[in-house]
């Protein structure tokens, strides 16, 4: 049965089998120039392609070292795939989700992605005749607060797994307790929300203790959680076995550890978003890992200040210049392709309704602001990603919640939606990119959409998970 071993992706090229091209120089621009106009690129993307710091090889894959890229983070775990149907009939089993959606001011869910994710899971144990005892938090909150309550969950809850979804009024205690008792085989009980008691955050043992009373044994499907060592994703596991992945959490950890740290190649990843400092984990993890790096977002323009040019009144982190000509350094030295916009699209003010207009990456004048990336920038990276056989992104190219300043992200988007179609494995990294993506209305052809924003940053940044941690090991480990 599948474990959670990366083993339902397509298969892997390994590193003697990448494509490998002539290496072009990068002993300065000039030699970038010739290599690029031969792509098509227009003599003004080509020239101002960033400095001889940033090896602009596109197209060129590098050739290097076979060995195993620092940071791979080996998660292989037992899944609940693995668990018969001997194993779950009449088992009360104790389901960790991750139910946290969006709700209006009349507590109607204004997203169901997460509530989706986590059916497959159920479904399989009801399937085999488990009784599922749900858990989830929702939001933040500070004891007992009836807008957190998961009640409002349950209807759609209930529409998706064809059963009426039992809710109790609390997660622990003797009335759960008679709940659980009078759960048919394939029946679901959803507890409320876990974050109701301090103690689910401070992770106390005797809080896990008595929600593992309730169940015979455990499953983890919370991936949007797996990053915080909580009583009901952590500390449950010590009283409980076994404890096993679900098939969300297994999906998640199949692309975002195993496609990211043994792609197909050529690799490339695109980290947008608003500062550098906070991907510089996501950067440094993967330019050990990738062929070609795509920045944008707010964060370019401390990369264009490092390099002396004038940025305006753009989003500079003035404490990451030396940071920033670290990292153009680091891909140089690693022989990563990594390419800065060449255009921008700069506004007079920080406004939905500002005015606008495109300009060289060089040329931005004083007063205004880079907002997006340009459209010769969105030429350049599409010419990139169109040698490419995965695909991460991580974070929006722009503004993208104003429309005049969603165009660069939007085109990534639809680039990374084509490419799909054509079989490259396109993983987008939780966050605004996943907004992005269901705004262009291309979330479905996507190979995996993380349900995860900040999980999904720590697993690409190379760190464990807490929540995957606690696990079982998988029986036979294939990473
Ligand atoms: N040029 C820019 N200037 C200012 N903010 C930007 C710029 N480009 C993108 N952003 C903002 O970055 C935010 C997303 O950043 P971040 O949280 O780092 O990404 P993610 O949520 O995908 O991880 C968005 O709200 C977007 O408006
Ligand atoms: O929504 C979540 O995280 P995300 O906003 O990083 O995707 C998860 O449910 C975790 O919630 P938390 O950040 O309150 O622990």
């Amino acid at each position: 049965m599948a474990s959670a071993s990366f083993s339902l992706l397509p298969t892997s090229s390994s590193s003697s089998s990448r494509r490998r091209v002539a290496a072009v120089p990068l002993s300065g621009a000039v030699a970038l120039r010739s290599p690029l106009r031969r792509l098509g690129f227009a003599g003004a993307a080509a020239d101002s392609l960033l400095t001889a710091h940033v090896a602009a090889r596109i197209g060129a894959v590098v050739g290097r070292s076979g060995k195993a890229p620092r940071g791979v983070v080996s998660m292989a775990k037992k899944s609940v795939g693995d668990l018969s149907a001997a194993e779950l009939k009449g088992k009360k089993v104790f389901v960790r989700a991750d139910l946290n959606v969006p709700l209006d001011g009349d507590s109607n869910i204004t997203d169901d992605t997460r509530i989706r994710a986590a059916v497959p899971t159920i479904k399989y144990l009801i399937n085999n005749g488990a009784k599922v005892i749900l858990s989830s938090h929702l939001g933040r909150p500070k004891g007992v607060t009836p807008k957190f309550s998961l009640s409002p969950i349950v209807p759609r809850l209930s529409e998706l797994l064809g059963i009426k979804v039992e809710k109790a009024d609390d997660c622990i205690g003797p009335d759960v307790e008679i709940l659980v008792d009078s759960l048919p085989e394939g029946g679901v009980l959803l507890l409320e929300n876990v974050r109701f008691y301090k103690e689910e955050e401070k992770n106390d043992p005797e809080f896990a203790k008595k929600l593992a009373a309730l169940a015979d044994l455990y499953v983890n499907d919370a991936f949007g959680t797996a990053h915080r060592a909580h009583a009901s994703t952590e500390g449950v596991t010590k009283f409980l076995k076994p404890s096993v992945a679900g098939f969300l959490l297994q999906k998640e950890l199949d692309y975002l550890v195993g496609a990211v740290s043994n792609p197909k190649r050529p690799f490339a990843a695109i980290v947008g978003g608003s500062k550098v400092s906070s991907k510089i984990g996501v950067i440094e993890s993967l330019l050990e890992k990738c062929d070609i790096l795509l920045l944008g977002g707010g964060m370019i323009f401390t990369f264009y200040k490092a390099q002396g040019l004038s940025v305006g009144s753009s989003l500079v982190e003035e404490d990451k210049l030396e940071l920033a000509t670290t990292l153009l350094a680091k891909a140089k030295a690693k022989g990563v392709s990594l390419l800065l916009p060449t255009d921008v699209v700069i506004a007079d003010k920080f406004a939905a309704d500002a005015e606008s207009k495109v300009v060289p990456a060089s040329a931005i004048p004083d007063g205004w602001m880079g907002l997006d990336i340009g459209p010769d920038s969105v030429k350049t990276f599409n010419a990139a990603l169109d040698t490419t056989q995965t695909v991460i992104w991580n974070g929006p190219m722009g503004v993208f919640e104003f429309d005049k300043f969603a165009v660069g992200t939007e085109a990534i988007a639809k680039k990374l939606a084509e490419l799909s179609g054509k079989g490259v494995t396109t993983i987008i990294g939780g966050g605004d990119s996943v907004a992005a993506v269901e705004k262009v209305g291309v979330a479905d052809v996507m190979s995996h959409i993380s349900t995860g924003g900040g999980a999904s940053l720590e697993l690409l940044e190379g760190k464990e998970l807490p929540g995957v941690v606690a696990l079982d090991e998988a029986v036979a480990v294939a990473v």
